[in-house]
């Protein structure tokens, strides 16, 4: 006889929808690879009158959470998303003794600790693997495959929607509002969309990686954050002809042990010849490096409907089998100024008039000598668009030299160059908040 688990399903939406369908569909390789027959007993929606079209749904749905634990589950997935009712739901699962599955980002970036700790509390398992990257098996490598590694810096691309919406706008030149809409038909951006396009999504699940990397909190407020709405086609199209992509890049260092801490998400300039810059679509990727490991990179669909359920449901597979108990946190780590540590930086500025190619080349080459490592123009009706590459340019050069246009906008962006991540100074001479 099948040992049968009973599990709690909470939202239906793109991801609980996909979670029904892998677990109804995938029944029989599930079965047969876990010896367990997985039952899902109900779902908790908002609506009862939408229509589902999900066979059998109708029979177990509800919109009163008291119904859901009433039918004692072994497990409570939960994907409605947002820190409350969701946390709220799961401490009271937790309390019965139920085992936790979450993908849920931002809930657990702003109350993951407190969670962790009741989970220890209550004796029951917390696993979040399709928090962070989608598909891509980024938290479980850090918990099991890591742990003897001091990891000292992550970066990569860690929203779906940005980076689809960022793929489509420079291949394709199309508007930043179509593809939203594009990309939310598509399920991979959030209910609010704005936190995926403000890098808001981004930052939580940095957050979440440097809670398991480095075992510091770092509360969202405090990670440096720059969102793509800003970016028009002119910008990457500059970008482009200069030899680069951008990219929304997250990512996160410690110098030493109980260190301070730098990380960020920005758009930033990625050379075309690095792997990162041809991470496209909806994809993710994520590069950890550690003392032993060295370096480690994985890709892989980032958001949408398949990729997240299969995270979910690997997780529930994995519920039960092996107990990883969450070690202590720095809860007030010093934080460095993030978006220092970048000292090659992309300026683009879009200047009202035309402008004659030697005469702002003799210009550059006044106002930053060696300074400038790349330009590139494209002219317009009635503007011209001008992109830089420079190394160790300060603000006020900066100013100086937008003084002399009458510009209608202008960007100042990191670029992403070296071996490793950064050509960063140490970080004593770099601006400092302490947390
Ligand atoms: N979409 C993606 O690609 C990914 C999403 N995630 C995360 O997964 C979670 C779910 O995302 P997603 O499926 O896209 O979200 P959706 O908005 O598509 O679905 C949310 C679901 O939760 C239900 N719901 C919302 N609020 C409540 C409430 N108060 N009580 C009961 N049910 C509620 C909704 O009910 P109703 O159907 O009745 O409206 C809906 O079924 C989020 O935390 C998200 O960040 C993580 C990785 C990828
Ligand atoms: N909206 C998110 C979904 C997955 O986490 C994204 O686009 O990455």
């Amino acid at each position: 006889m099948m040992e049968k688990v009973k599990v709690a399903l909470l939202g239906l939406g793109t991801v609980g929808s996909g979670v029904w369908k892998m677990i109804s569909e995938n029944r029989d390789v599930i079965a047969r690879k876990t010896g367990k027959w997985y039952q899902i007993s109900s779902v908790l929606v908002k609506n009862p009158e939408k229509k589902r079209n999900l066979d059998g749904v109708e029979e177990v749905l509800t919109t009163d959470f008291s119904q859901v634990l009433a039918r004692d589950p072994d497990v409570l997935i939960e994907v409605i998303g947002g820190v409350e009712p969701a946390f709220s739901y799961i401490k009271k699962a937790m309390a019965k003794g139920c085992h936790i599955v979450t993908a849920n980002k931002e809930l657990m970036a702003k109350r993951g600790q407190e969670l962790e700790e009741l989970s220890g509390q209550y004796g029951v398992q917390l696993r979040y693997e399709a928090s962070v990257g989608g598909g891509i098996p980024v938290i479980s490598t850090i918990r099991h495959f890591l742990k003897a590694n001091r990891i000292y810096r992550f970066y990569g691309i860690l929203n779906g929607t940005t980076n689809y919406i960022l793929t489509r706008m420079s291949e394709e030149a199309c508007s930043f509002a179509d593809v939203l809409k594009d990309a939310q038909e598509k399920g991979y951006a959030e209910a609010d969309p704005s936190s995926d396009v403000e890098g808001l999504d981004a930052v939580y699940k940095l957050s979440i990686l440097m809670r398991l990397a480095f075992q510091v909190h770092v509360p969202v407020s405090q990670i440096p954050c720059q969102g793509i709405t800003d970016l028009s086609p002119q910008e990457l199209q500059l970008a482009e002809m200069l030899g680069y992509s951008v990219k929304l890049l997250a990512r996160a260092e410690q110098f030493g042990e109980n260190g301070p801490v730098s990380c960020s998400v920005l758009p930033t300039l990625v050379p075309l010849h690095y792997s990162l810059a041809s991470v496209r679509d909806v994809y993710n990727a994520v590069t950890i490096e550690g003392d032993y490991v060295q370096d480690l990179t994985f890709v892989g669909q980032g958001a949408g409907q398949k990729p997240t359920a299969s995270a979910v449901v690997e997780d529930l597979l994995n519920t039960g089998i092996s107990f990883e108990e969450e070690t202590g946190c720095q809860t007030n780590p010093w934080v460095l100024a993030g978006e220092d540590v970048f000292l090659t930086r992309f300026m683009w500025l879009k200047v009202r008039g035309q402008v004659t190619k030697p005469a702002l080349e003799a210009q550059l080459k006044e106002v930053f000598a060696s300074k400038l490592l790349r330009w590139a123009m494209l002219p317009e009706q009635a503007h011209t668009s001008i992109g830089l590459i420079v190394q160790g340019c300060n603000e006020q050069e900066r100013k100086d030299w937008l003084s002399r246009w009458d510009v209608e906008q202008s960007q100042n962006r990191p670029v992403l160059v070296g071996k490793t991540l950064l050509d960063r100074c140490p970080p004593l001479f770099l601006a400092k908040t302490k947390a």
